[in-house]
C-alpha cells in the first residue's frame, strides 16, 4: 500500500529531515510515528501527502509512484487520503455539516449521496446533536471529531494524522484515538505522527521511531519509548 525506498529529504536549507529512509506499510495498518522534535515526523507525513518531494529515493502509494504525478495529478491523488492536522482547519463561516459536506461537494458527490454520508460520519464520531453549530460554538475535541469526520467522509484508502491530539487534553486525546481506533477497525490505514506518550502506549500499534532524520525502530505492537 505504502512504500518507501532509500527515501532521503534535504531541504533547501541543507537541513537533512529523513535520512535513507525505506519502509512498507500494508492495508489496514495503524501506524504511529514518534521521535522528539525535529526528527523528520512531518516531513515523512508531507511525503505521503505530496506536500513535499523526497530529495532521493522512491515512493509509491496505492499504485501511484507520487515522484512521476504531475501537478495536475496531484488533486486527484489527494483523494484518495483522508488528512488530520493538529489545529483542524475547519471552515469558520460553515455548519459541523456543511464543513463535512464541502469535502463531498469538492468531489461533485450528488445532494442525497451528501446527506446520507455526511449524517453517517458526523454520527461516528459522537457530534450528531451538534451537527448545525459552527466550529467556534466548540471545544478543541469536538472541533477535531468535525476534522476526522470530513477526512473519511470520501472514503479514503489512508488516513494520514500529523499530531491530531497536539492541542487536546488527555481524556479528551483518548476519545480522539478511540475513534481513530474505531475508524481502523473498519478497515482503513491510518498513519499518525504523535508526541502523546499515554495514547501511543495505551495503543499498542505499529510504532516507527525517527531520530535525526533516521528511522532508529519500527517496532510491531509498539510503545512511545521517550520521555516527553
Ligand atoms: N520547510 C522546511 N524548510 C527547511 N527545513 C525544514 C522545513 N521543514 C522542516 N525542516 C527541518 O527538517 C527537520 C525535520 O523537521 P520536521 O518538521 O519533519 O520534524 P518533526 O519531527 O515533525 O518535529 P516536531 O515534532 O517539532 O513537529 C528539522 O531540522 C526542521 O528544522
Amino acid at each position: 500500500m505504502i512504500y518507501m525506498g532509500n527515501v532521503s529529504k534535504i531541504y533547501e536549507t541543507g537541513a537533512v529531515a529523513l535520512s535513507n529512509i525505506s519502509v512498507e506499510i500494508k492495508s489496514g495498518e495503524f501506524v504511529f510515528v514518534v521521535g522528539p522534535s525535529g526528527a523528520g515526523k512531518s516531513t515523512f507525513i508531507k511525503l505521503i501527502t505530496r506536500e513535499e518531494l523526497p530529495t532521493n529515493g522512491q515512493i509509491a502509494i496505492g499504485g501511484h509512484n507520487l515522484l512521476s504525478l504531475n501537478p495536475a495529478q496531484v488533486p486527484y491523488y489527494r483523494r484518495q487520503l483522508g488528512i488530520v492536522f493538529q489545529d483542524y482547519r475547519l471552515l469558520p463561516n460553515k455548519t459541523v455539516f456543511e464543513n463535512v459536506a464541502f469535502a463531498m461537494e469538492v468531489i461533485e458527490a450528488t445532494r442525497s449521496e451528501i446527506m446520507h454520508r455526511v449524517i453517517h460520519v458526523v454520527d461516528l464520531v459522537g457530534l450528531r446533536q451538534k451537527m448545525n453549530r459552527y466550529p467556534q460554538e466548540l471545544s478543541g475535541g469536538e472541533q477535531q471529531r468535525v476534522a476526522i469526520a470530513r477526512a473519511i467522509v470520501n472514503d479514503p484508502v489512508v488516513l494520514v494524522a500529523d499530531e491530531p491530539t497536539g492541542n487536546l487534553d488527555p481524556d479528551t486525546s483518548w476519545e480522539i484515538a478511540r475513534i481513530l481506533e474505531d475508524i481502523n477497525r473498519s478497515g482503513t490505514t491510518i498513519i499518525m505522527a504523535s508526541h502523546d506518550k499515554s495514547v501511543v502506549d495505551k495503543l499498542r500499534r505499529r510504532v516507527l521511531a525517527f531520530e535525526k532524520g533516521r528511522l532508529v525502530r519500527d517496532q510491531v505492537r509498539g510503545v512511545y519509548g521517550y520521555e516527553n
